[in-house]
């Protein structure tokens, strides 16, 4: 009896002992925290047991039912979530079959939880895949670690594409559409299982970005001024759906090299500056060549990462508006390369790099 509440996380136990230890600790702590609630339910109950194990046969049935298998049992519940978890070059997400309904299966509170490298799954952001809508042939919708909704990740769409090619079993090269909060994208699985994706148009307006800094290249705002905390920075801003706030140092200082950024203490800074409205992810550069840049990234919503896409593709697009690099470049983040064009033709962005899939689990709610 008593298992069938743990395993449905239930807060009508049996025992009036139970019943205590489940509302109190249910009171203050996080559905999240039930895993170690459960084990520390257990000691206390192995306790009890052990003290009146030879008085009742009763207690000799709760312990048959307390096993360790008793535990597995948890991940036919209702109250757990499989997932699998996939990376970007470090970029780390937590991937949820959500195919058979629009809403996510968890809310933003739960994924902040689920995001948590201590007291959770950890991850970088929670990716749901939905039904499509507008034609297209699925709906993404990613939510980063501090349970904030983007329009758009660039690493998210390369870890989905090879989720479907899985969850569809699909071989070989594909390509499909996916709507997101940045409208339609096209990713396309290559042979060698890299992911070429079609990012589509930068956005340079600066409302549309958006940021307060007024244009200084028409209405696009390129290397523009930005004090941040009393340091006036070069900056160029670039919207790949979601925003993006680039620069390649201060304003009369040398050229930067990004290993020595204080990262933490300055990255805040950005995404919260008052020019920022909704927030901005920002990019830290330095160029190698005119063909290969590197950078670190500071994330709305998730802090420092090993990597961002739409990040890559904005500072290409940013160095090229700046004269200081070509249209195709190899842009390397903390995990790793991505290849980065931005064609002329169309006048499109495309992504090309890995996404791999490193467990699969079930995380409880
Ligand atoms: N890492 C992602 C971007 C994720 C969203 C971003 N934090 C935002 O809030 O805009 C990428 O690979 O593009």
């Amino acid at each position: 009896m008593e298992i069938a509440a743990i395993n449905t996380v239930s807060v009508a136990p049996q025992s009036r002992l139970l019943s205590n230890t489940f509302s109190r600790k249910l009171g203050s702590v996080s559905s999240l925290s039930l895993r170690s609630i459960e084990r520390e339910y257990r000691v206390g109950s192995a306790r009890l047991r052990a003290s009146a194990a030879s008085s009742s046969s009763m207690d000799a049935v709760t312990a048959e039912k307390t096993s360790p298998s008793s535990f597995l049992e948890n991940r036919e519940s209702k109250k757990v979530l499989h997932f699998v978890k996939y990376h970007g070059l470090g970029n780390d997400f937590i991937l949820v079959d959500n195919r058979d309904s629009s809403e996510p299966k968890i809310t933003q509170e739960q994924v902040a939880k689920l995001c948590d490298r201590n007291f959770g799954v950890g991850a970088d952001g929670v990716i749901f895949a939905m039904p499509g809508v507008n034609g297209a042939d699925y709906t993404m919708r990613i939510f980063n670690s501090d349970g904030s909704e983007p329009e758009m990740c660039g690493n998210g769409v390369r870890c989905f594409a090879r989720f479907i090619a899985e969850l569809e079993n699909l071989q070989g090269k594909h390509s499909f559409t996916m709507h997101t909060g940045a409208g339609l994208i096209v990713p396309e699985i290559q042979d060698d299982g890299q992911v070429m994706v079609d990012m589509g148009i930068p956005i340079l307006k600066a409302q549309d970005v958006p940021t307060k800094l007024p244009g200084t290249k028409g209405e696009a705002v390129v290397q523009a001024e930005l004090v941040v905390d009393g340091v006036t920075w070069n900056v160029t801003c670039v919207s790949m759906g979601n925003p993006h706030c680039i620069t390649f140092g201060t304003k009369g200082g040398p050229n930067l090299k990004v290993d020595d950024l204080n990262l933490p203490e300055i990255g805040p800074k950005f995404e919260h500056h008052e020019m920022f409205p909704a927030r901005t992810n920002t990019e830290f550069v330095e160029v190698l060549s005119r063909s290969h840049l590197k950078m670190r990234v500071w994330e709305r919503g998730a802090g420092a990462t090993l990597a961002c896409g739409t990040g890559a593709c904005a500072l290409v697009v940013a160095a090229v508006l700046e004269g200081r690099a070509n249209r195709k470049c190899t842009v390397d983040l903390p995990g790793g390369p991505l290849e980065i064009e931005w064609r002329q033709e169309d006048n499109h962005i495309y992504m090309t790099g890995p996404a791999e899939a490193v467990f699969y689990g079930s995380a409880l709610l």
